[in-house]
C-alpha cells in the first residue's frame, strides 16, 4: 500500500541523504513493482492465464525449451544478483543492505533498456553457496548480472557460473566497468596524442573492477610492464605475500617501490577503483602531461574533481558520479549490452561482444550531435573534448549504437541463438523505445544548465514548494531565482524547512511591501493596462498585493527572463494579468496551454488544457503549431492528431467540421508537420486501428500531440488519464506569450515547479538566441 508522506514539507533538512531516504520511502517503499502484461478482466482471461489454459505453454516448452522465449517473460528478464560483499565503495555491508543498490540497477535496466529485472540479494557468503544458488536460477532468467561481489571470490564465482549456465552471466563491476573505462581511456589518450601501448597506467584498487579493466586494456594493447597496481597494502610487487591472489599476481612488478606516491610519477593514467580520498593532490603534480584521471570510487571518488583540477589544470578528469562531467559509470554499458545479448538470444557475453561495446561507446562520443540531440540541447550539445570523453548516461543514442553492435557481434561470434534478421527493423524498434522511455526532461535540464544563469521570477515566493524548488534550482544551477515575497516570511519558512539558501546571498528578493521599483512598476502597469479599466489607484493596490502582477512586470521590464506563477488562486485570474502585462508573441492570435503527461506507456502532449473554452478553427491551428514547436524542444518529433467524436468524416457536427477545417489549414500552412484529423482518440494512439478505419492517413505511427476541440474535452481527458495512469503532469506550458510565462496550478508539486523552471529557462535561452519562433498560424 502507498503511504502518504507525513506532510509535503518533509524532509525537514535538505541534505542529499535525507532527500534520498525520503525518495526511497514515499509514496511507497522501494523503487519498483511488478506489473501484469495481460488483462485478467474476466473468467476467460483467467482460464487462459492460469489453469487450465496455462498447461498449453507449459507442454510446448517441455517439448521445445526455446519456446520459453515465446510464451514467458524469460527472454527479457535478468537477475541482478548480489551477496552484498563489496557494495559500491561501502564495503561488505551484506545482502539486505545492498538491496537499494540492486533495486537501483533494476530500474536503470528498465528505464534505459526496457529490460525487466528481479533483484536477488542472497545470503551466500562463499563461492560454493553463490554458485549453487545462482546456477539454480537458470530456468527463470534470460541473463544474470552479478553485482557488488568482492574480489577475488567474484572471479571464481563468475568463471564457474559461465561454465555451468547457458545464459549470459556478466559481472557488471568487472566487465561493465571495464568496457566504459576502456572507451574513456581510448578517447582520453587519443586527445592527449598518446598510445595505449606506451601509456603508463597506475591503479588504486586491485579488486573486481580494477583487475577487469586492466585485463581488457591489455587485450586492447596496453603493456603489462607499464601497469602498476596498488591496493590497501600498497604496490603489488613480486614477492609480496599479504592480500595476494592469482589474479592480482599477474600484474606484480619487480620493484622496491611500495606506495602509490612512489609509483605515480610520469603516469599517463590514474585509474581509481578503490575508496574515497586515496589520491592526494600532491601526487598529481608528478604525473605526465595531460594526465587522465579516472577517480571512479562510488559514492565518493579517490579525489574530488575540483582538487584534481587545481593541482593539474591540464588533466582530463572522470568520476563515477552524475554531478560532474565525464561520468564513467557502468550504467553506460550494462543496460545496452544486455539489450543486445537478450535480443540476439546470446548464450554468453563474450570478448567480441565486449569489444563491440567499447568501440560503440568510444565512437559515439566523437559523433557529430544528431539534429534531434542538437534541438533537445538547445544548440549546446557537448562535443568531443577533455570534458566530454564519453557520452552522458542520458544520451538516447547509447541504446541505438551499443545494442545492435553487441547483437551483431554475438551473431558473428556464433553465440546468438536468435540472430537478428532485420537489423533496420530492430534499430527502428529501439528508436521507438527511446522516445517512449519517459526520459524526456533530461535534455531540457541539460540545456537549462547550459543556458547561463537565466533569471526566473516566482510570483509565489513564500510558498513552500517554490522555496524547495529554488533550493534545487540553485543546487543544480538551472537558473537564478528571484522570489517575490515578504523577507521575514521567507526567512522564517526557509528556517522551518531547514533550507540553506538565503535571500540577498543566493537569490534576489522582491518585497511587495517595500521595493524601490514600486513607482516604476505602477507606471508600467498603468501604461500596459491603459483603457482596460485599471486606474492609478487600482494599479498601486495591485503592485502592492498581487504577486502575479509584480512578476509579469518584472518579466516585461527585462528584470527576469521567465516567470512562474499560479500556485494559488484561479488560473483565469493569473491569465488575465499575464495576457495584459506580458502580452502576446508577435503574430499570435491568443494564448493556449500545452500539458505533457509522462506515463508508463510514454509521453503524450495535450492541448489546449487550460485557456480557450471553445477555440475556432484558426485558434486550433495556432495552438497546434505552437505546441509542435514546443515539443521539438524536447528533441521529439511532433505527431499531431486533431481529435473529435467524428472519425475521418464519420459525423458532420459543428465541432467535427471545425477540426476537419483546422486539419486542412494545417496541411496547407505547415506541410512539414505530421498532422491528421479529425479522428477518435484511439485512432490517434493506435496506428493499426487507424489504418483499418482510414488507410490514407497522413500521420505515421502513434500521435504524441492530442489536439482537442474544446477546453472541456482537453482538461477532462488530461486529468482522467493522469489519474488513471499515475502519470506525471508537466505543465501547463503557456504558449503564445511575448516572453516565457507559465501559470501552474494549485496541485503542482515542488518537483513540478523545478520541471517548469527548466522548461522556461530553455525557452528563454532559445528566444534570446533568436532560434526560430513557431510558424505563424
Ligand atoms: N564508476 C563505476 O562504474 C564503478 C565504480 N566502482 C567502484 O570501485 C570501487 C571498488 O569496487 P570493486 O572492485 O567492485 O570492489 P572490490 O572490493 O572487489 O575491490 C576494492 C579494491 O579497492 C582496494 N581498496 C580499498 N580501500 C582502499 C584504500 N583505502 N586504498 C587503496 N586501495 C583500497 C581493495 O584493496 P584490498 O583488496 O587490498 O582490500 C580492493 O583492491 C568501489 O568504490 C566501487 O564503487 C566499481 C564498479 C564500477
Ligand atoms: C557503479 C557500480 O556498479 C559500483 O560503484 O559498484
Ligand atoms: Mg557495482
Amino acid at each position: 500500500m502507498e503511504e502518504v508522506p507525513p506532510d509535503q514539507a518533509t524532509p525537514t533538512t535538505p541534505s542529499l541523504e535525507d532527500a534520498a531516504l525520503f525518495f526511497h520511502q514515499y509514496p511507497r517503499p522501494g523503487k519498483l513493482e511488478i506489473q501484469a502484461t495481460k488483462p485478467l478482466g474476466n473468467q476467460r482471461d483467467l482460464a487462459l492465464a492460469y489453469s487450465p489454459g496455462v498447461a498449453a505453454p507449459c507442454l510446448a516448452i517441455e517439448a521445445d525449451p526455446l519456446k520459453a522465449a515465446d510464451y514467458t517473460a524469460r527472454s527479457n528478464l535478468v537477475a541482478v544478483v548480489s551477496n552484498g560483499s563489496a557494495v559500491l565503495g561501502l564495503g561488505n555491508i551484506g545482502p539486505l543492505a545492498a538491496k537499494p543498490v540492486m533495486e537501483g540497477k533494476a530500474v536503470l535496466f528498465k528505464k534505459f533498456a526496457a529490460i525487466d529485472v528481479f533483484d536477488i540479494e542472497i545470503d551466500a557468503p562463499n563461492i560454493d553457496s553463490m554458485v549453487s544458488v545462482v546456477s539454480a536460477l537458470e530456468p527463470t532468467f534470460g541473463g544474470i548480472n552479478l553485482e557488488d561481489i568482492k574480489a577475488p571470490e567474484c572471479f571464481e564465482v563468475e568463471a564457474q557460473l559461465r561454465e555451468r549456465m547457458k545464459i549470459p552471466v556478466f559481472h557488471d563491476d568487472q566487465h561493465g566497468t571495464a568496457i566504459i573505462v576502456a572507451a574513456a581511456i581510448t578517447n582520453g589518450l587519443d586527445l592527449a596524442g598518446k598510445s595505449l601501448g606506451e601509456a603508463k597506467i597506475v591503479t588504486s584498487g586491485a579488486g573486481a573492477a580494477a583487475l577487469a579493466c586492466l585485463n581488457l586494456l591489455v587485450s586492447l594493447g596496453a603493456k603489462r610492464e607499464n601497469i602498476w597496481i596498488t591496493d590497501i597494502e600498497g604496490v603489488v610487487h613480486e614477492g609480496r605475500s599479504e592480500l595476494m591472489d592469482r589474479w592480482k599476481s599477474v600484474y606484480a612488478q619487480k620493484t622496491d617501490k611500495r606506495t602509490l606516491a612512489e609509483v605515480i610519477p610520469d603516469a599517463d593514467v590514474f585509474l581509481g577503483l578503490s575508496a574515497a580520498g586515496v589520491l592526494k593532490p600532491a601526487y598529481l603534480t608528478e604525473m605526465a602531461e595531460n594526465p587522465l584521471i579516472l577517480a571512479l570510487a562510488n559514492p565518493t571518488p579517490e579525489i574530488m574533481p575540483d582538487f584534481a583540477r587545481k593541482a593539474r589544470p591540464d588533466a582530463m578528469i572522470c568520476t563515477g558520479r552524475s554531478d560532474f562531467p565525464n561520468q564513467v559509470n557502468n550504467v553506460l554499458c550494462f543496460p545496452y549490452i544486455f539489450r543486445g545479448a537478450l535480443d540476439a538470444g546470446a548464450t554468453t557475453i563474450n570478448e567480441e561482444m565486449k569489444a563491440a561495446a567499447v568501440r560503440a561507446i568510444a565512437q559515439l562520443a566523437r559523433e557529430e550531435p544528431s539534429d534531434v540531440a542538437a534541438r533537445a540541447y538547445s544548440g549546446e550539445t557537448p562535443t568531443f573534448g577533455p570534458d566530454y570523453l564519453i557520452p552522458s548516461p542520458f544520451d538516447p543514442r547509447l541504446i541505438l549504437r551499443i545494442a545492435p553492435a553487441v547483437a551483431e557481434a554475438a551473431h558473428a561470434s556464433g553465440v546468438a541463438a536468435r540472430p537478428i534478421e532485420d537489423m533496420a527493423a530492430y534499430c527502428d524498434r529501439l528508436n521507438r523505445f527511446v522516445f517512449r522511455s519517459g526520459l524526456v526532461m533530461k535534455p531540457v535540464f541539460t540545456a537549462a544548465q547550459a543556458s547561463q544563469n537565466k533569471r526566473v521570477v516566482y510570483a509565489d515566493g513564500e510558498d513552500e514548494r517554490v522555496l524547495r524548488a529554488a533550493q534545487v534550482v540553485l543546487e543544480d544551477k538551472l537558473a537564478e531565482p528571484i522570489l517575490i515575497g515578504r523577507p521575514e516570511v521567507i526567512e522564517a519558512r526557509l528556517q522551518r524547512y531547514g533550507l540553506k539558501i538565503r535571500p540577498g546571498v543566493d537569490f534576489e528578493l522582491i518585497n511587495p511591501e517595500n521595493d524601490p521599483r514600486y513607482r516604476d512598476y505602477v507606471d508600467e502597469l498603468t501604461q500596459k493596462s491603459g483603457r482596460r479599466g485599471i486606474t492609478t489607484d487600482v494599479a498601486k493596490m495591485l503592485v502592492r498585493t498581487n504577486t502575479t502582477v509584480i512578476a509579469s512586470i518584472a518579466l516585461s521590464r527585462g528584470e527576469a527572463d521567465a516567470m512562474i506563477c499560479g500556485l494559488e488562486g484561479r488560473y483565469e485570474r493569473h491569465l488575465r494579468h499575464v495576457r495584459v502585462i506580458v502580452g502576446l508573441r508577435d503574430g499570435a492570435r491568443d494564448l493556449s496551454a500545452l500539458s505533457m503527461l509522462i506515463a508508463q506507456r510514454g509521453v503524450t502532449f495535450f492541448t489546449d488544457t487550460y485557456v480557450t473554452v471553445d477555440p475556432c478553427a484558426e485558434e486550433i491551428v495556432e495552438m497546434t503549431v505552437l505546441a509542435a514547436q514546443e515539443i521539438e524542444r524536447f528533441g521529439i518529433e511532433p505527431k499531431a492528431a486533431l481529435l473529435s467524436h467524428s472519425n475521418f468524416g464519420s459525423r458532420d457536427s459543428t465541432s467535427a467540421l471545425k477540426m476537419r477545417e483546422a486539419t486542412a489549414m494545417l496541411h496547407h500552412i505547415a506541410p512539414g508537420l505530421q498532422v491528421d484529423g479529425e479522428m477518435h482518440s484511439d485512432s490517434a494512439l493506435d496506428p493499426t486501428l487507424r489504418q483499418r478505419v482510414y488507410a490514407h492517413s497522413t500521420l505515421d505511427g502513434e500521435a504524441n500531440l492530442l489536439v482537442f476541440p474544446n477546453l472541456d474535452s482537453a482538461n477532462i481527458t488530461l486529468n482522467a488519464v493522469k489519474t488513471m495512469t499515475d502519470g506525471l503532469h508537466v505543465g501547463p506550458i503557456l504558449l503564445g506569450t511575448a516572453k516565457p510565462a507559465h501559470i501552474l496550478t494549485p496541485s503542482v508539486t515542488s518537483r513540478g515547479v523545478v520541471n517548469m523552471t527548466a522548461l522556461a529557462v530553455v525557452e528563454a535561452a532559445q528566444r534570446q538566441a533568436g532560434l526560430p519562433e513557431a510558424l505563424r498560424a
